[in-house]
Parts: C-alpha cells; sequence; structure tokens
C-alpha cells in the first residue's frame, strides 16, 4: 500500500499496516476492521484478567456492554466539570441515567459519568495523571470493543494574545522548547512521540461556532508545560529567578511559532491517542491573556461560565453526529 502517513508499524500480528498521522490514503488501516482499537502490546494476550486499577474495572467484567456503544470520550482536569458536562449532554442529547452515577466511585481517585454514547471523565492535573487516565480509557475501548471512538480534552488554559474567554481548538502541542513532541522516558531513554492532533476534527470542531456566540473560537498550536508557574513563566510562584523581559521575550517566541494557548497535557494527549489509532481534539478556553498577566482573577462565577464554552462546542458536534447517525 502507498501512503503519504510518516510513520507507518506493522501490527504485531503482522497483519495491519497502521499509520501513526492522519492519512488520507484510501484503505488505510489505523484500526481493526471492525473499528475497534488494536492495542501495539503483545504482553497484553498473556494477562488472564487486565486490571484498569486507576478506573476500577477489569477486562473479566462485561465490559462490551457497558461502553461498547460508547462514541465519544470527553475529559478535563476536574470531576465537577466533567460532572456538568455529563449533565449538559443529558440536555443536549434528551438521554441518559435520571441521576449521574459516578462509575469509577470503586477507585475514587477520577470521576466517569455516562450519558448514551458520551462518556465524560476527568483526569486531573498534568501529563502524568492525564496519561494514566487515558492509557486506562484505551484499555476500556479495546476491551469494550467500542468501534471508531473519538476523544476530546475539554479544558482551561492561559491565552497569549486572545480575549480571556475565547476557545482554542488544537492543531498540535508542543512542548517548552517548542518542539510538537510528547517526551517520555523508557527504560532511562527519552523517547519522542509526535503531538499532532487530527487536522479534520479540528477543522469540524472549530466549525461549531456560531457568529452570536458571545467568544471567538480559533485553531492553534497548545503549549504543555509541566509546570503552571515558572514553567508557564510565570512570575507569581514561589520562586522565580527570571524577569519580566525574559517572561515576555518567551511567551513572544511561542506566539510567534504559532502557539495561542498554554495548559498542561496537549502533548501527551495528542501523542497517545495518536499512536493508538484514536481520533482526538484539544478544546479549550483561556482564562487569561498571558501577555498582560500571570494571576488567575476572573470570578469564581465567570470562570465556571468560560468553563462551559468548549462543552458547547463540543456538544454541538456530537449533537450534529447523532443527528446524521440516528
Ligand atoms: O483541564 P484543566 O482545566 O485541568 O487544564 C488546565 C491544565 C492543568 O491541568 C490545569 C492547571 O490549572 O488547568
Ligand atoms: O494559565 C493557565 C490557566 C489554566 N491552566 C493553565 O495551565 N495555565
Amino acid at each position: 500500500m502507498k501512503c503519504d502517513c510518516d510513520y507507518i508499524v506493522k501490527d504485531f500480528s503482522g497483519k495491519f499496516e497502521e499509520h501513526y498521522d492522519s492519512c488520507s490514503t484510501k484503505g488505510c488501516v489505523k484500526t481493526a476492521p471492525d473499528g475497534t482499537l488494536l492495542l501495539r502490546n503483545p504482553h497484553l494476550s498473556s494477562l488472564q484478567t487486565d486490571v484498569l486499577y486507576h478506573l476500577g474495572f477489569d477486562s473479566s467484567q462485561d465490559l462490551p456492554g457497558m461502553f461498547g456503544d460508547v462514541k465519544f470520550v470527553c475529559m478535563g482536569g476536574t470531576k465537577q466539570r466533567m460532572r456538568d458536562f455529563a449533565e449538559h449532554m443529558r440536555q443536549v442529547l434528551q438521554t441518559g441515567p435520571n441521576q449521574l452515577v459516578n462509575l469509577t466511585k470503586r477507585s475514587h481517585r477520577y470521576a466517569m459519568y455516562k450519558v448514551g454514547p458520551v462518556l465524560a471523565v476527568s483526569h486531573g492535573i498534568g501529563i502524568p495523571s492525564m496519561s494514566i487516565l487515558l492509557q486506562e480509557v484505551l484499555k476500556l475501548l479495546h476491551y469494550a470493543r467500542a468501534p471508531r471512538p473519538l476523544v476530546v480534552r475539554i479544558g482551561t488554559s492561559g491565552g497569549l494574545g486572545l480575549p480571556p474567554g475565547a476557545v482554542v481548538v488544537s492543531s498540535w502541542g508542543a512542548n517548552a522548547s517548542g518542539e510538537r513532541v510528547y517526551e517520555l522516558p523508557i527504560l532511562g531513554v527519552v523517547r519522542k512521540f509526535p503531538s499532532l492532533f487530527d487536522t479534520r476534527v479540528s477543522q469540524e470542531l472549530v466549525s461549531m461556532a456560531r457568529e452570536e456566540d458571545p467568544f471567538p473560537t480559533t485553531l492553534g498550536g497548545t503549549m504543555a508545560a509541566d509546570d503552571f508557574y515558572r514553567g508557564q513563566a510565570r512570575l507569581d510562584g514561589p520562586f522565580c529567578d527570571h524577569s519580566e523581559q525574559d517572561k515576555m521575550a518567551y511567551l513572544q517566541q511561542l506566539r510567534h511559532q504559532g502557539v495561542r494557548n498554554i495548559e498542561m497535557e496537549a502533548t501527551a494527549f495528542a501523542a497517545l491517542t495518536r499512536e493508538a489509532g484514536v481520533r482526538a481534539a484539544d478544546v479549550c478556553v483561556t482564562f487569561l491573556d498571558r501577555l498582560l498577566g500571570d494571576q488567575v482573577t476572573a470570578s469564581k462565577e465567570t470562570l465556571t461560565a468560560w468553563q462551559k464554552r468548549p462543552m458547547i462546542i463540543v456538544g454541538r458536534y456530537i449533537s450534529q453526529y447523532c443527528k446524521q447517525n440516528q
């Protein structure tokens, strides 16, 4: 098969040629023929039962019965936000349980709600917390045999040159050095995984914005930091040995590279979903313009209202999909 993908790997069974990249080649296979997730880990087949420890599930349960109809996994930092999102989707889709139930309550670590084809799950702060949750969700989707799921992060961020309350749909994630990769030390060796999002899904999400929306929705690069304070060039942490000038030079450099917002998950989120062959998008609201300051000063009410904005965009997308696939 000839194809424009940069990254081509063979499935361990040798049966499928899989592509990490978004690829338009007809016949390019990223998943099993029925659209379910293939996991590229030969060791999993030797496990009698796979324990998804942080989610509080295991593969001996009827995961296809519980999650086989999942089409959208939406995740974000806080438990409350993801409960609010589940409630939002219950209203948009006019479906779901009468009472929302936290499905991961046995583990106490994250929160997970299911509303029809939508799974809403919290992931905590930063790449380590998010990536543990995401990897267990990928295994859950695999065991549940959920076909062609879309995974969306509904987050918050600091903007670069955007009005606070703007929504950014990420085209890629960059690390603090501006590289579009997720770096992970494995067996003591730092490995780099490309952190690009699915262009088509991101553009479709941006197209969900309406003229009457009281906020702009824009496509842009997202820097994922490993810290909220110095790692995001802030001057207001407990430690700081850089100047206001250093900070501004760094933020302006990011902006010139195409970064429109800063959060703490985009690189790993893009890279892990891409490696799994799952379409994904990162949709974040900005809480402040980092070119104008460091502190998040908007009121609790305003921040809560702004957090709804990515939900509105993603809710429209899911609603449109459900109407077209009734
Ligand atoms: O989804 P959330 O709001 O958690 O995303 C950003 C990045 C960090 O997780 C956190 C820092 O406040 O907010
Ligand atoms: O500035 C911000 C705001 C929210 N989340 C971040 O990571 N940074």
